[in-house]
């Protein structure tokens, strides 16, 4: 893709996990983000092996698209083997899958297959996994996410130390005159925002920090 011309002010596009909010109440709380201006949510899978938890699937992803179509459906794909799951969640109505680079084997073919259903393909690095990796993938991915948490879990301290990676990505992004969006997940908040925006980022993911408190738009806005 090639790089767009426009360069405003820097706006970071702010994704809400789900996974921090309250799994009882969920189309109250995808409401209360749609409120207060969301379009796009984003969608934790775990598959109890890649990742020592659980959580959405392909059904509540279809259920979710079924009552908000107008939200972008981001699917963080953390499971081993995701080349067989990809279907399911196209199926389902995701518009953008990503999945780590350290759950499979062929992550360019992967990438391929995901364009090819028409759906945004990301990759995912995790905090021990360099930069280089991603050489190979620049010219045909929508979105790098960087974690700036070890996947698994909502609720975690936000690892600073990421924010050298974050930067780096964006330096290749600008030296290779290509375009696709970073992403940042894992403990953003309001403290840490700035750090992340400075870095380069374009899309941060928060959950807890969003859904926890009862003013979801209030503390949006302490963000952008
Ligand atoms: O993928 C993950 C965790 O593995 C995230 O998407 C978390 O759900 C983000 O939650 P907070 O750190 O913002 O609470
Ligand atoms: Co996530």
């Amino acid at each position: 893709m090639l790089k767009s011309k426009e360069k405003g002010e820097n706006k970071m596009r702010i994704m809400p996990s789900i996974l921090g909010a309250n799994s009882l109440e969920l189309h109250k709380e995808i409401a209360r983000a749609k409120e207060s201006g969301i379009n796009g949510l984003h969608i934790d899978v775990m598959d109890g092996h890649f990742v020592p938890n659980l959580g959405f699937t392909a059904q509540n992803v279809k259920e979710i698209k079924q009552n908000f179509p107008e939200m972008e459906a981001e699917v963080h794909l953390m499971v081993s083997h995701p080349e067989q799951m990809i279907t399911d969640f196209i199926d389902a109505g995701a518009d953008m899958i990503e999945f780590h680079f350290e759950s499979t084997t062929n992550a360019y073919y992967l990438v391929q297959q995901i364009k090819k259903a028409g759906v945004k393909a990301g990759i995912v690095l995790s905090p021990a996994t360099p930069v280089s990796v991603v050489m190979s993938l620049i010219e045909i991915v929508d979105q790098i996410l960087i974690m700036t948490v070890n996947p698994g879990f909502g609720g975690q301290a936000f690892i600073k130390e990421m924010m050298s990676k974050v930067a780096e990505v964006a330096q290749l992004k600008n030296a290779q005159n290509t375009d696709f969006e970073i992403e940042v997940d894992g403990g953003v908040n309001d403290q840490t925002f700035e750090l992340v925006k400075k870095a380069g980022a374009t899309v941060a993911v928060s959950g807890s920090y969003l859904f926890k408190g009862n003013n979801f738009h209030e503390r949006l806005s302490r963000l952008v």
